[in-house]
């Protein structure tokens, strides 16, 4: 096992963010790092989970009260990856995961291997959720850690005011889509209207959506006449 990971290249990762809902996801293991795997995918969307375990710890039996969630307490089977569109092998059993990886690679699933991330096809991130605000980092698997640091240093950065922040921006929007038909006029707008939101502007914050955009209007209009 040890071998082929020296030999294995190390990767570069592609970010995207994936839309869990409706989707069977996997999850084998049903300690620790299980439980954090859980519960990323539930605060992601996942609406459909089978969790394959002998054993579990509490904080999983609790969350496999919600209903969303298929517990299966027994050993891992291969068949448990029917239908399955994303996988986590997060066993004690490296030799275990490895066998999960190759199946789960076999059958076109994403996968995702705690003890060996390069056998896999996906690692995941540390995540700050903010409403539709989404801030993901990871730094490869050189530092997890690192990346949990930085994550605590966002929290604290974008704070829970950027729920309502970002809920007001899309709502923006939506209204000026509707009524600014100049793409270019629009695009200033809304550039603005973000840069408002992350100064902390009055404007951004208290205005009805119609005061709102006639001051980014006007703003925009008098910069494009100068
Ligand atoms: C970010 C986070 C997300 C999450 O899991 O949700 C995450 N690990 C977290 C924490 C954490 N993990 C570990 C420690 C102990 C300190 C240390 O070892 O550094 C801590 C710190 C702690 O617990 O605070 C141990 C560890 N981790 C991996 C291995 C195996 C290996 O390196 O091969 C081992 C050794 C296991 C052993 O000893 O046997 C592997 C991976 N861990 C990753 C993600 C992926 C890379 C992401 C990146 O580099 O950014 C990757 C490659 C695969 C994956 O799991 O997707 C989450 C923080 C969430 C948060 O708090 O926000
Ligand atoms: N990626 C990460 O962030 C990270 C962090 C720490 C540890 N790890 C690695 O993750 C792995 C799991 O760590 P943990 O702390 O959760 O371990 P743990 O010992 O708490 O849990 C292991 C789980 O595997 C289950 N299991 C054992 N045999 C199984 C089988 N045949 N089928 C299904 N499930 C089975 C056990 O019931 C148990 O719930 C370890 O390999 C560790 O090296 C990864």
């Amino acid at each position: 096992m040890e071998l082929a990971r020296e030999h294995k290249v190390r990767p570069t990762y592609y970010a995207a963010a994936l839309d869990l809902k409706g989707k069977l996801c996997a999850v084998i293991g049903g300690g620790i790092v299980a439980e954090r795997k859980l519960k990323g995918l539930l605060e992601g969307g996942a609406d459909r989970v089978r969790l394959v375990s002998p054993e579990v710890t509490p904080g999983i039996a609790a969350l496999a009260d919600g209903g969303n969630i298929i517990l299966e307490q027994r050993d891992y089977q291969e068949s448990d990856l029917a239908n399955v569109w994303l996988v986590f092998a997060c066993t004690h059993d490296a030799m275990l995961n490895a066998a999960i990886a190759l199946a789960a690679n076999r059958r076109g699933i994403w996968c995702n291997v705690t003890d060996d991330a390069a056998s896999g096809s996906f690692i995941s991130p540390s995540v700050v959720r903010r409403g539709d605000l989404l801030l993901a980092v990871t730094a490869s698997g050189a530092s997890p850690s690192l990346s949990a640091l930085i994550r605590t240093e966002l929290e604290r950065q974008y704070g829970p005011q950027y729920i309502e922040r970002v809920e007001r921006l899309r709502q923006l929007r939506e209204y000026v889509y509707k009524t600014q038909k100049n793409e270019r006029v629009r695009r200033e707008v809304l550039r603005l209207a973000a840069e408002g939101t992350l100064m902390d502007d009055g404007a951004a914050g208290t205005l009805g959506l119609d005061e709102w955009y006639a001051v980014l209007l006007e703003i925009t209009i008098g910069r494009q006449m100068e």
